[in-house]
């Protein structure tokens, strides 16, 4: 066998420990549990080839058995034995042999926690692997030679294993000298990891929209699984650039449209491509993207990286070893890439997304970010993962503290600030400022990242809004209105960033297309009974966005009473809760979420039909990306903004720069039923009060008490509740009168919401209309009764245009 007989040396990685297992002897593969031939290095080292053998001729039996290891132990002994015996060992060898098993013996007692986790992700795998031979024998041909290459250089031992028969995968890597094969001897773990080419032409036809924008097969193949058949605009237009040209990349488009694979698509094949490089090459270190670009790998030339952490029950290097190896091979893991997202839900969000999209690349991507424990996050960090998605403030904490796989940040390869807009507004995350410090501190190194930025409002210029004009008095310098080129280019001096291509996709009225946009004018002190009327009118996932904490905090007590279980999300609320009231939102079709701006950006909720503006946002970029929750992924959804009159100045700001000609035409609501939706709105809100009022008589009572006992004093009505000769106390008297006025109402408001606050077949009249016979609404879709009132809008007012022409 010619690949016995080179002399690479190779490190894995393995739960078990880090050996480096000298691979030119045969029983080097029986260590590490295969039972397959070993298929030709031509094309690569053996740090390639032991992953393969790993993967694809896994002993079936061992990962059976890792769920009974302990109680199997002597047959594996036994099988050890036999095996030495066929291949004929030397004395030598079969001592290392036996304290490879012996090792092996103690990490099983190590390893017995992980032995089933690690034996359902085996399993998994090799039944992967097995559809994956399949979809290969149909592209033998097209591999002929480098087969061929493979056959002679296995030999007889193909001959032994007919279920992995040779030739079946082709190295990536290019052929090395054995000079080569030294340097390369340690590679990173992750440059380590095996390097399959997917032969599956499964997705390739529903796949075609695709061709040409240099998406490696492995990305594609996860895209397929999430039915992602064609590009979206902005990514069609900036992929090529990306992944081909290597370009930096501002990229404005609409909300819901896709940006987050427009940035994570060309970062996971670049580091596709520099795994690829590095493991060839035998660096450690994240080589630079930028500079002359490299062709793209053929289709058929992507690899194919299984997580590491599955390989790694096959090591057979001792714990102690594996510990200083570890800590060496982190301290070698580059950092590639890192995305910044100005909230914590987003970064999460982000990170799922290119989790999923990178479920064929072995990338590993974490999220870091506050309001979870820093300990935590820290283990995440010692995994090395090739991304991090971060919020600024965490990472700058956990950089400060200096964490070891972050402080690869000034060698980052490619750099993400998502919401860029948000991002560097003055006066909001510093954190980010002290980052670009450290990533453009080198100016070379700064020139070969490549960056991206993104936002649907990258291109949105605006006055100061109205609150921050009251403190714009003073010595501050006056606020001057910037242009879209200024603030283009204001963006691309702060953040380093090179000559990028500049897509800007963005429509003139900047909301998706599919939005439906509207208002609704209103007392301050009714907006209440509308929204409670909007929900119940028009059920379906809504978000109710307000200006302020408290406001959510009261709309959710309220709304809460009227059983309509809403979930708030601000950021006074700790971390835990956020995240769960977020999911708990996505499951539920009719869920009702009341949140401040931190909900704005960047959230990909599904199906999310209807955006309620409580309040008129404060800016335009808040309203944008507020709308921007629903009507996502070409979906319909409808906004309706309440306001009060004294709204009207900041509504017509906003109208003028998101260059609006015609108002937002109004909301039909009948009013006929506000009468029903006002006496139970009316009864929560007293019920709030009267609970609120028990509550603080109960505080100061336990306050008055505990003072009461620590000065040992008796004072009437605070010592003891049931002592009979209290019942004439004012304060008991009082507390109970509460009482019972509380229970009144609750149960007042508990027959009322038993009762149907529409009656079936309920019908109304848009209340603009001219025309009493036009608007008759069915249905309950709230995008449909607008766009039914948008038609009698427009019939009204040509029926008034033609009675002013005929008068
Ligand atoms: N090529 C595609 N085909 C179909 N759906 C896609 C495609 N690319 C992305 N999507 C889906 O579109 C939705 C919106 O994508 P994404 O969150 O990236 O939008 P965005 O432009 O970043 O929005 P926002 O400006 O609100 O942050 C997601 O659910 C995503 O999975």
């Amino acid at each position: 066998m010619v690949s016995t007989a080179k002399t690479a040396k190779l490190t894995k990685k393995g739960k078990k420990g880090n050996k480096e297992i000298k691979n030119d002897k045969a029983e080097n593969w029986q260590k590490v549990k295969i039972k397959g031939h070993v298929i030709s290095d031509e094309f690569g080292g053996y740090e390639g080839l032991i992953g393969l053998e790993v993967l694809e001729d896994y002993d079936a039996e061992l990962v059976k058995s890792s769920k009974k290891r302990a109680s199997k132990r002597s047959d594996k002994k036994e099988k050890v034995k036999s095996k030495k015996k066929k291949v004929s060992k030397t004395e030598e060898e079969e001592e290392a042999s036996e304290s490879s098993s012996e090792s092996e013996s103690e990490d099983e007692v190590v390893f017995t926690a992980k032995s089933t986790r690690k034996a359902r992700q085996a399993e998994r795998h090799a039944q992967k692997l097995e559809k994956l031979k399949e979809k290969r024998q149909k592209r033998k041909e097209s591999r002929k030679l480098k087969k061929e290459n493979i056959e002679e250089e296995d030999g007889s031992e193909s001959d032994d294993n007919e279920e992995n028969p040779s030739g079946q995968y082709v190295l990536l890597r290019p052929p090395q000298s054995d000079d080569e094969n030294e340097e390369a001897a340690e590679p990173s773990s992750d440059e380590e990891v095996p390097q399959l080419v997917p032969a599956s032409t499964e997705y390739e036809d529903e796949l075609s929209a695709w061709n040409g924008l240099g998406v490696p097969s492995n990305i594609l193949r996860a895209l397929a699984e999430q039915g992602f058949k064609a590009p979206t605009q902005i990514q069609s237009m900036t992929l090529p650039a990306a992944i081909h040209g290597k370009k930096d990349i501002l990229g404005a488009a609409e909300t819901g449209s896709g940006k987050t694979l427009a940035f994570g698509i060309p970062m996971l094949a670049g580091i596709m491509e520099l795994k690829q490089r590095n493991a060839s090459s035998g660096i450690r270190k994240a080589p630079k993207v930028k500079g002359a670009p490299i062709a793209p790998p053929a289709d058929d030339e992507h690899e194919l990286t299984p997580p590491p952490d599955e390989l790694d029950h096959v090591s057979g290097a001792s714990d102690e070893d594996s510990d200083a190896e570890e800590r060496e091979q982190r301290k070698q893991t580059p950092l590639y890439g890192l995305v910044l997202t100005p909230t914590r839900e987003l970064a999460v969000q982000v990170k799922n997304h290119l989790v999923s999209a990178a479920k064929y690349t072995g990338i590993k991507v974490a999220a870091i970010f506050g309001g979870l424990s820093v300990a935590k996050q820290e283990r995440v960090l010692r995994q090395c993962p090739e991304i991090v998605v971060a919020t600024p403030g965490r990472l700058w904490e956990l950089f400060a503290q200096g964490n070891q796989h972050l402080n690869k940040l000034d060698d980052l390869s490619f750099l993400v600030i998502d919401e860029t807009d948000r991002m560097v507004e003055k006066g909001h995350f510093e954190e980010l400022r002290s980052l670009l410090k450290v990533l453009n501190a080198d100016e070379q190194k700064k020139q070969q990242r490549q960056n991206f930025v993104f936002s649907a409002t990258l291109t949105l210029v605006h006055d100061l809004p109205d609150h921050m004009q009251k403190r714009n008095v003073g010595k501050r310098p006056k606020f001057v209105k910037q242009t879209v080129d200024q603030k283009i280019e204001s963006l691309i001096e702060e953040l380093g960033i090179s000559q990028p291509k500049i897509v800007d996709i963005t429509s003139t009225q900047q909301t998706a297309q599919t939005l439906t946009e509207s208002r609704l004018l209103c007392p301050i002190d009714q907006k209440d009974f509308y929204l409670y009327y909007f929900i119940q009118r028009h059920p379906g996932r809504t978000i109710v966005f307000c200006n302020s904490i408290d406001c959510v905090r009261r709309l959710a007590t309220i709304f809460g009473l009227l059983d309509c279980s809403p979930l708030p999300l601000h950021a006074n609320m700790i971390q835990k809760q956020r995240l769960k009231n977020l999911e708990r939102f996505r499951d539920c079709p009719t869920g009702l979420l009341i949140a401040t701006d931190v909900a704005a950006r960047g959230l990909d909720i599904p199906n999310v039909e209807h955006v309620i503006h409580y309040q008129v946002p404060r800016t335009s970029e808040n309203y944008v990306h507020r709308s921007g929750r629903t009507a996502r992924a070409n979906k319909h959804g409808i906004t309706v903004m309440f306001m009060e009159p004294g709204e009207v100045r900041s509504y017509v700001k906003l109208y003028k720069t998101l260059e609006r000609t015609e108002d937002l035409p109004l909301f039909p609501i009948s009013e006929r039923f506000l009468a029903g939706v006002r006496e139970r709105v009316n009864l929560a809100r007293d019920l709030d009060k009267e609970e609120l009022k028990l509550k603080r008589v109960q505080s100061e009572r336990g306050w008055m008490k505990k003072h009461a006992e620590e000065m040992d004093m008796i004072i009437d009505g605070y010592n003891d509740e049931s002592g009979s000769d209290q019942d004439e106390d004012p304060f008991v008297i009082e507390r109970r009168r509460n009482r019972v006025h509380v229970e009144t109402v609750r149960a007042q408001l508990h027959s009322l919401l038993a009762q149907p606050l529409f009656p079936r077949g309920f019908s109304f009249k848009y209340p603009n209309s001219e025309n009493a016979d036009v608007t008759t609404s069915h249905t309950t879709s709230a995008v449909d009764t607008m766009k039914a009132a948008i038609e009698d809008q427009k019939l009204a007012k040509k029926q008034r245009n033609k009675r002013k022409k005929n008068a």
